[in-house]
């Protein structure tokens, strides 16, 4: 498989060493300055970038034709933007917060403690995410997945990174030097505390799963998440 990759960060070189080890070629790395020059070329993109760039790099896939998994984070407001252009063009697109095995399934692990949890009263969740100094975004689109998880299965509408009201998940996002990812789920009583905790050791999770979704994108059509990648229920 050919892959462009969009994004020749720290993301960008695990993903191409990941993918140089599963047999694929690397037809394009593009960094800020980089033209699209290659794409053409390419059976599916991997956009690790920033959140200024990811809107252009898809619509850019979309436009000529190429699958396009995105994890860049911080872009969101514009999702639906790209799920319309994605359905416009007849193309194949895969966002994803998070692409490592693990944390989608924390993602269901959260989703089944939340609706365990709606009902007691006793109990008032918040959550934490910590990450390296060089992240731009903040919350993390992984803790942004998190609280989205929480509010669909409970009464809580919306999350917050400081003084959260009674209905808003309080997200203390750190930064902390060389720290890949770490997210916390808290639920908090007078007498105790549950936590659910992912930690991620490197960037290697985050780069396969990009990888497996590229492999597993070829030759369909659509909206995808990791869910279906992984074939989640
Ligand atoms: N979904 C997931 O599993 C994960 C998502 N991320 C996200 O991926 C993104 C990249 O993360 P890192 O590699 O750590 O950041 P990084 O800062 O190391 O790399 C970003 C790269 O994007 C390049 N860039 C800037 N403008 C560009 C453009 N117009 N086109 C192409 N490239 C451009 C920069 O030159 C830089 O090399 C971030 O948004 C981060 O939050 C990171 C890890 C896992
Ligand atoms: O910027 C990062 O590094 C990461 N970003 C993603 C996020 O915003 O959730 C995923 C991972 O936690 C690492």
């Amino acid at each position: 498989m050919k892959i462009a990759l969009l994004g020749y960060g720290k993301m960008g070189k695990v993903i191409e060493k990941i993918a140089l080890e599963r047999g694929h070629e690397i037809v394009l790395r593009k960094s800020a300055e980089d033209t699209f020059e290659g794409l053409e070329q390419a059976d599916v993109a991997i956009d690790f970038s920033i959140p200024d760039a990811a809107v252009s790099n898809i619509s850019t896939c979309l436009d000529n034709n190429i699958p396009i998994i995105s994890g860049t984070t911080g872009w969101l407001d514009s999702y639906d933007k790209m799920v319309a252009l994605c359905q416009e063009k007849n193309g194949a697109f895969i966002y994803g917060s998070n692409f490592s095995l693990g944390v989608n399934i924390f993602f269901q692990l959260n989703d089944y403690l939340a609706k365990m949890m709606s009902n007691i009263r006793e109990y008032k969740v918040s959550m934490e995410e910590i990450h390296h100094t060089q992240k731009l975004d903040a919350p993390s689109g992984t803790a942004i997945t998190l609280a989205k998880g929480i509010i669909e299965n409970s009464d809580y509408s919306s999350w917050a990174l400081e003084n959260a009201k009674e209905d808003e998940i309080l997200i203390d996002a750190k930064r902390i030097e060389n720290v890949p990812g770490t997210h916390s789920v808290f639920y908090n009583s007078a007498v105790d505390t549950i936590e659910i905790k992912h930690i991620a050791h490197s960037r290697e999770g985050f780069a396969l799963g990009a990888v497996v979704a590229a492999e597993w994108i070829l030759g369909k059509k659509g909206v995808y998440t990791m869910k279906d990648v992984l074939n989640l229920t």
